[in-house]
């Protein structure tokens, strides 16, 4: 997807991907990470997703990448929170009360960007992606977290090859992740209405590989 995509659609307030509420499954299956309290938590793609204030809630640090500078700003704008800015090598990187977005591309993150990271919460991250870029961003997980790092997945499954979103069935997590993370399928919901008719939502836990450490 090209970045121009995804900026007109922030420009355009075309952001249906958006939730004016708290995931349920991140909330429902968050605690299955046993992550300690402080942990720094990655949410790549991130928009000006609610969830990160849940998380900020729990107690851990957030760790935003969104490529929409204006999406950053939005985020703590409407959550009443004046955030510090500073430039960075990668781009404008905003923060407030334990919450960091970085405003980049997540392509250009390097290890030491990832340093101190122990979990990662992808909600509709990898499936906003085309398969090439899927790869990309799986190896950029897999090559630059930190050892011992978990990820909460939340992902869609439905019969038709367009997008974003993008239908990214089972075998395709595991052929992406497996190289380094054992891949657990925690829950599937067939959605209804007009809109999800056919479509699963599907979330995994993915944790580090016995062979990895
Ligand atoms: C489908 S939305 C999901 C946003 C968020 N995860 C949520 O649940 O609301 C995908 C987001 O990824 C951002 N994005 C797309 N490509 C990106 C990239 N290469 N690096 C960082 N963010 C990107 C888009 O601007 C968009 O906000």
């Amino acid at each position: 997807m090209e970045h121009d995509f995804w900026h007109q659609r922030w420009e355009q307030g075309r952001i249906g991907f958006h939730q004016g509420d708290i995931n349920p499954y991140l909330k429902e299956h968050w605690s299955e990470l046993a992550l300690d309290k402080g942990s720094k938590v990655l949410v790549p793609l991130c928009g000006k997703s609610l969830d990160m204030l849940w998380l900020q809630e729990q107690g851990y640090a957030v760790l935003g990448c969104e490529l929409s500078e204006a999406a950053c700003r939005a985020f703590f704008a409407e959550n009443m929170r004046v955030p510090e800015l500073t430039q960075q090598d990668i781009g404008p990187v905003f923060s407030s009360d334990n919450i960091t977005l970085l405003a980049a591309d997540i392509f250009t993150l390097e290890a030491a960007h990832l340093a101190d990271v122990a979990a990662v919460y992808d909600r509709a991250a990898l499936i906003a992606l085309p398969k090439t870029m899927r790869k990309d961003y799986a190896q950029l997980l897999i090559d630059r977290l930190p050892l011992g790092c978990q990820l909460l997945l939340v992902t869609l499954e439905f019969d038709a090859d367009a997008g974003p979103p993008f239908s990214v069935p089972q075998r395709e997590v595991e052929a992406l992740f497996s190289g380094r993370f054992m891949v657990e399928r925690l829950a599937e919901v067939a959605l209804g209405g007009e809109r999800g008719a056919g479509r699963v939502e599907v979330v995994y836990r993915l944790t580090e590989a016995r062979s990895a450490i």
